[in-house]
């Protein structure tokens, strides 16, 4: 586990109760967690960790408590938070017709998105987005797979494009935090080692990243920390 004293974004849990339902993940928890640095995200299954991270997004409510970022209600700090959702291999969810649009297109909306549609001048446009190809490491000449359509990827390339997208909305921010929900699964060893020298990279230049995985071979030692969701609260590892 590497260990860092370097100050970055502190998520905050006030008491926080977190359900689906019946089915409560967290029971009146209150933690602090430093999120310089590689998070792990540990649990076994359905112990919550999904809902975890899209509580910290703000779209799923806590049942009562409060959820901060830097002090500041998660709902109102959504632009320095990126995700990457559970399933991107399997794609449940995607319509036919947007398996069918090139994979740039989703990359480009998800930007667009971000801006809120004002985009500015058009050489604008294009630097926000080669740089965006650039930092999720996707080849942008003419015969790259990101001209393909998106159910014409492999798992790998599907994985970079999911990536482009949760970058998308952070910009240049130093304080972003990226919330990855199982990035390496369905990759093969090499698939795997080239994402994680990318994460690698993304921490180095600043980057928080909280990641769940099944398979922590490997990421531990990249670690700065482990946050274990078990018996209805969250236990912080340093
Ligand atoms: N929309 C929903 N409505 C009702 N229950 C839900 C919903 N989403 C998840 N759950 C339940 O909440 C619990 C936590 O689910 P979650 O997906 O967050 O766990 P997880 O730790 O990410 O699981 P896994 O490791 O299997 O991916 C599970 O019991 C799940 O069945």
């Amino acid at each position: 586990m590497q260990r860092s004293t370097e100050a970055g974004p502190i998520l905050s849990l006030k008491n926080v109760t977190l359900a689906h339902g019946s089915k409560r993940i967290l029971r009146s928890c209150t933690c602090e967690i430093p999120l310089h640095g590689l998070t792990l995200l540990s649990g076994r299954n359905g112990a919550g960790k999904s809902t975890f991270l899209q509580a910290v997004l703000g779209i799923i409510q806590p049942v009562d408590g409060e959820i901060l970022l830097d002090g500041q209600p998660v709902r109102r700090v959504r632009s320095q938070l990126g995700y990457m959702p559970q399933g991107r291999s399997e794609m449940p969810g995607r319509t036919e017709a947007a398996l069918a649009i090139p994979a740039l297109a989703h990359i480009r909306s998800a930007l667009n998105g971000a801006s809120w549609g004002f985009w500015g001048a058009l050489g604008q446009q294009k630097k926000l987005l080669n740089s965006l190809l650039e930092r999720a490491e996707i080849p942008s000449g003419r015969t790259s797979y990101v001209h393909r359509p998106l159910g014409q990827l492999s798992g790998g390339e599907r994985q970079r494009v999911a990536l482009a997208q949760a970058l998308a909305p952070l910009g240049t921010r130093n304080n972003a935090v990226l919330l990855l929900d199982e990035p390496i699964a369905a990759l093969d060893q090499a698939g795997r080692d080239a994402l994680l020298g990318l994460l690698k990279q993304l921490v180095a230049a600043g980057t928080s990243i909280i990641l769940t995985s099944h398979d922590m071979a490997g990421l531990e030692a990249m670690a700065s920390r482990t946050v274990t969701l078990l018996e209805e609260t969250v236990h912080v590892c340093v």
